[in-house]
């Protein structure tokens, strides 16, 4: 069973087992453009113990810096080399893993974060923010149409957050998946994600709606996948055994702490709930839980 997280002691305990503290973004740092409260301060007093501080996001339209000026407007300074977003997730993950030669484009279905993460690891890409034509009605009288001119460099089609995904996008993009030589690489599998007080798509429904037409599987490199924990070790040094994941989703956050050594929080201000973790059986169930992030500093600083 989980444990709620309700006692100075109980804080201290966390602050005396873990060194390395990995948060989620979407629903325990922020949502949206709102710092979540005394997330500041939380940690603030985290720094000040000497813990390292990593955050992961699955979110794919920004980059390590555009997330690194996103912390800043808030008041936080934090290095690019302590942010792993799921763009540069992706794009690591076709140039280290995958090994997918330079001279190969990038397909995009997606923003202007994940075509300047692939461009950063030395690829082309083509589609994505750079075709606004995809954006009309598909028009198969129109032999001008980029789902007629199939570029045959392209060696990977990558899904990440398309806010204009239409019904054009995904047929060209079809095409493309239909190549055997072309791979499938999605920047994550997230059902939802908590926005202004709603629950929205993720970049899993998008990333499931190309899996369907071209029945091709994607890798995925955003949590909960193993490549990005070993892409984190790799970077940091970090010793897993004295890790824990904050996030508020269950099937990505958690998961990804669960699946890969890392002990596990789990954080009610994003998509997260009660009843879901309930619901869950016990060993896929986080250690602990709490209302909000900033519990632990609130908690360290009552009597
Ligand atoms: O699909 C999405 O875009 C994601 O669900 C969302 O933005 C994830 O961000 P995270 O909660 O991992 O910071
Ligand atoms: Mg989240």
């Amino acid at each position: 069973m989980s444990i709620k997280v309700t006692s100075k002691e109980m804080v201290q305990e966390l602050l005396d087992n873990y060194d390395n503290f990995l948060f989620d973004c979407d629903g325990v740092i922020w949502l949206d453009t709102t710092l979540l409260p005394k997330v500041l301060e939380t940690l603030d007093m985290l720094r000040a113990l000497g813990k390292r501080l990593i955050f992961v996001t699955n979110n794919s339209t920004k980059t390590r810096d555009e997330f690194v000026a996103k912390f800043a407007s808030f008041g936080l300074k934090i290095n690019r080399e302590d942010v792993f977003g799921s763009s540069y997730a992706s794009a690591i993950f076709a140039k280290d893993i995958l090994k997918l030669p330079q001279d190969q484009k990038i397909w995009i279905v997606g923003d202007k974060g994940l075509e300047k993460e692939f461009k950063e690891a030395g690829y082309k890409t083509i589609g994505g923010t750079k075709m606004p034509e995809l954006d009309e009605p598909l028009d198969l009288k129109n032999k001008d149409d980029p789902i007629y001119h199939l570029d045959p460099q392209v060696g990977a089609a990558v899904v990440g957050m398309d806010t204009k995904i239409n019904y054009h996008r995904l047929a060209v993009t079809l095409q493309y998946l239909l190549k055997p030589n072309v791979v499938y690489i999605a920047t994550n599998i997230d059902s939802t994600y908590p926005a202004n007080g709603m629950v929205l798509p993720g970049e899993g429904t998008l990333v499931q709606a190309a899996a369907y037409c071209s029945q091709k599987k994607p890798y995925s490199c955003g949590k909960p996948s193993k490549s990005l924990i070993d892409v984190i070790v790799k970077t940091h040094g970090i010793d897993k055994n004295r890790s824990i994941m904050i996030g508020d989703n269950l099937n990505t956050d958690m998961k990804f702490g669960l699946d890969n050594g890392l002990e596990t929080m789990l954080v009610m201000t994003g998509i997260g709930s009660e009843e879901a973790l309930n619901a869950l059986e016990e060993t896929k169930q986080p250690t602990y839980f709490a209302d909000k992030l900033g519990d632990l500093y609130e908690l360290m600083e009552s009597r």
